[in-house]
């Protein structure tokens, strides 16, 4: 695979595989794409398909105990397959950071929104609480979060889902990760909020360079943000193309099959323009 410098993130013929009751079972295989710096690639496919196997192997989070990982993931020139938990956790947080569908599961219900990001920035930096809540301040102002001082002091129970989402990506934005993988982030949102949180992510891409791997199911959601685009389909990309070529001119019969059902979501893409 040709190196580049503007590329983020290297995954090279990357195979997972589990034992289970019934013997070794093959989740994902030949798995091969790259990732350029403030670009955001789409990973699409139908439930069960890898995605999530795929972005888990990048993070590093299988139970090794089970899981085989072959191949090579490389941020920024630097291998993960295989680091210790110790190192993928300073990495998770810094250099990668992960949105999930739920945002209720990404916090502790105990602690205010406060507490939690400047215990995640204490974590990865040497910041002082002082200086750690001016940069929470300053990302949540960038991001166009209303009252930050107020959402600071908030439970997570007491956000509604849309905006517990948002406050999730100005954490996983606040420490500028040269990746994001956003796993579903809009499926559990009403299309206003769906909307917003879109937005959001491509700002933090404009305004950061941050580069994007986006998996959703819905190529209304992928046709809108993402640059490239990859189709997996039984653990295997099967299609791989920047997006207008995909939707212009899809090659794989599936691809086709998945445009066709394809529900259709409008967002105005200018990253400069957004109100979010
Ligand atoms: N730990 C595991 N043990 C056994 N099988 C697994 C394990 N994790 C995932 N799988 C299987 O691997 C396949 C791919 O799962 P994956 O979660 O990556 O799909 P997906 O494309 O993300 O689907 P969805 O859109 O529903 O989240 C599925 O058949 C799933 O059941």
């Amino acid at each position: 695979m040709e190196i580049n410098n503007s590329d983020i993130l290297h995954v090279n013929d990357l195979h997972v595989k589990v034992r289970t009751a019934d013997g070794v079972v093959t989740l994902v295989q030949d798995i091969n794409f790259k990732m350029k710096r403030g670009h955001i690639l789409g990973l699409v496919g139908e439930s069960g398909s890898g995605k999530t196997v795929t972005s888990m192997s990048i993070l590093q989070l299988h139970d090794r105990k089970n899981m085989n990982i072959e191949g090579s993931i490389t941020l920024q020139g630097k291998e993960l397959n295989g680091l210790g938990n110790k190192e993928m956790q300073k990495i998770r947080g810094k250099d990668i950071a992960f949105i999930m569908q739920n945002p209720m599961n990404s916090f502790t219900p105990i602690f205010t929104i406060g507490q939690q990001f400047v215990e995640t920035i204490s974590t990865h930096t040497s910041l002082k609480k002082k200086q750690a809540k001016e940069l929470v301040i300053d990302v949540m102002k960038r991001v166009n979060l209303p009252d930050p001082d107020r959402l600071l002091k908030s439970y997570p129970f007491q956000l509604s889902g849309g905006m517990l989402q948002r406050v999730m990506i100005a954490m996983a934005a606040c420490l500028h990760p040269s990746l994001i993988i956003a796993d579903e982030p809009t499926t559990a949102l009403d299309p206003h909020n769906q909307l917003i949180v879109l937005r959001l992510l491509d700002k933090i891409r404009s305004e950061y360079g941050t580069s994007i791997l986006l998996i959703s199911h819905d190529l209304g959601v992928i046709s809108e943000m993402a640059d490239d685009v990859i189709v997996m389909k039984h653990g295997r990309i099967v299609e791989s193309a920047n997006v207008i070529e995909l939707f212009d001119n899809p090659q794989h019969e599936y691809t086709k099959k998945l445009l066709r059902t394809r529900p259709t979501l409008y967002l105005q893409k200018h990253p400069y323009t957004y109100m979010v």
